[in-house]
């Protein structure tokens, strides 16, 4: 066993904060446009359950994603609460200069541990990608704004194939020399296993401290709660999760939904961790955009609680 992972001393962290990203990741592949309203709604529920943080939109060009095109109405339409983090994703300072006047507490750039991946997803190769955040990173901090990393493909890539830690390890290092704050490491096509999220892991916690990196797992093979368990044993304690699991890039074709919120918060509270989230309203939430979308919440949580509830 690697040294690193005698962090935590095999004790699971008390506490998990989970950052909900279905609003952004979630709505970003749906085929049907929802509702600037429905999207705030959700938003709404979402934060009355006790997410503290929440992806709510990206300022992407709308010609590639056409879904976060009411970006600028959307975070208009949603009725902050007080300790609540608000985030949206920028590729650049396009992005940004969109994105500061809707006041988000926090703007992610988002990276590639796969050269193929970049260029499909934002036009760029990895080195134009990190040469293209620098500013957007100084020009946040300028307005006092945390940015976080993310850095997808870290385990495989639906162009390429499988990802090395060695990229991993090199692209967490460039994020961390322009500034970025908080790593995010995403397995985007949900192909990762325990072993091998555990070795990516550990590379991007030679850049960043174990407060400042999270987990975003897509459940593509069925192994999301799995990797995250195994993150917990690290001692990592932050973790994207989308609610009813929506979700999916319109760049990682054939990958599913990331890991449910609900799942994730029913596997936390069932090993004693605190999360500060009411399942029941979480469930609601999963419901809720579930029904607009008109099918079932692909969490199974969510699934057996309603069925539940039905009697
Ligand atoms: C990065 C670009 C813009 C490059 O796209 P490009 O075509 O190379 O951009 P460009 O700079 O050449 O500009 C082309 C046009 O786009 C406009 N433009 C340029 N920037 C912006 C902007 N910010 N907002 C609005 N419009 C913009 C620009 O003004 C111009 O407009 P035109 O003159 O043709 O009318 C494009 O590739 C893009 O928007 N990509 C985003 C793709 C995306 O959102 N993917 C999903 C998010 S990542 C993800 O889901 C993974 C994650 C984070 O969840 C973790 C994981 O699971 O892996």
């Amino acid at each position: 066993m690697n040294a690193m992972f005698n962090r935590s001393s095999g004790s699971l962290p008390s506490r998990v904060t989970l950052v909900d990203v279905g609003p952004r990741d979630g709505l970003q592949n749906e085929k049907a446009q929802v509702g600037t309203a429905e999207k705030a709604q959700l938003v709404g529920m979402l934060q009355a359950a006790g997410l503290k943080e929440i992806e709510v939109t990206s300022f992407v060009s709308p010609k590639w994603i056409p879904q976060m095109a009411d970006n600028t109405a959307v975070m208009a339409a949603v009725e902050r609460r007080p300790g609540v983090r608000y985030s949206v994703l920028v590729p650049n300072m396009k992005g940004l200069e969109a994105a500061l006047p809707t006041r988000p507490d926090e703007v992610v750039v988002f990276a590639a541990a796969s050269e193929a991946f970049s260029q499909k997803n934002i036009n760029c190769s990895i080195a134009e990608s990190i040469e293209r955040f620098a500013p957007v990173v100084a020009a946040a901090h300028e307005a006092g704004l945390k940015v976080r990393g993310a850095l997808s493909c870290a385990v495989g890539c639906p162009y390429q194939g499988a990802v090395s830690p060695d990229e991993v390890d090199r692209v967490a290092g460039l994020l961390r020399s322009v500034g970025v704050d908080h790593l995010g490491v995403a397995d985007t096509i949900g192909v990762g296993t325990p072993r091998q999220v555990q070795a990516a892991m550990e590379r991007a916690l030679k850049h960043f401290p174990l407060v400042e990196v999270s987990g975003h797992f897509h459940d593509t093979y069925g192994q999301a709660l799995t990797n995250i368990y195994a993150c917990l044993e690290m001692g990592i304690h932050s973790f994207d999760a989308s609610v009813a699991g929506l979700g999916g890039c319109p760049y990682a074709k054939g990958a599913t939904g990331n890991v449910a919120t609900e799942d994730v918060v029913f596997m936390l509270h069932g090993l004693g961790i605190e999360t500060g989230i009411d399942l029941d309203l979480l469930v609601d939430a999963g419901a809720f955009i579930s029904g607009v979308l008109g099918r079932p919440p692909a969490s199974r949580v969510g699934r057996a609680v309603l069925a539940k509830r039905q009697g």
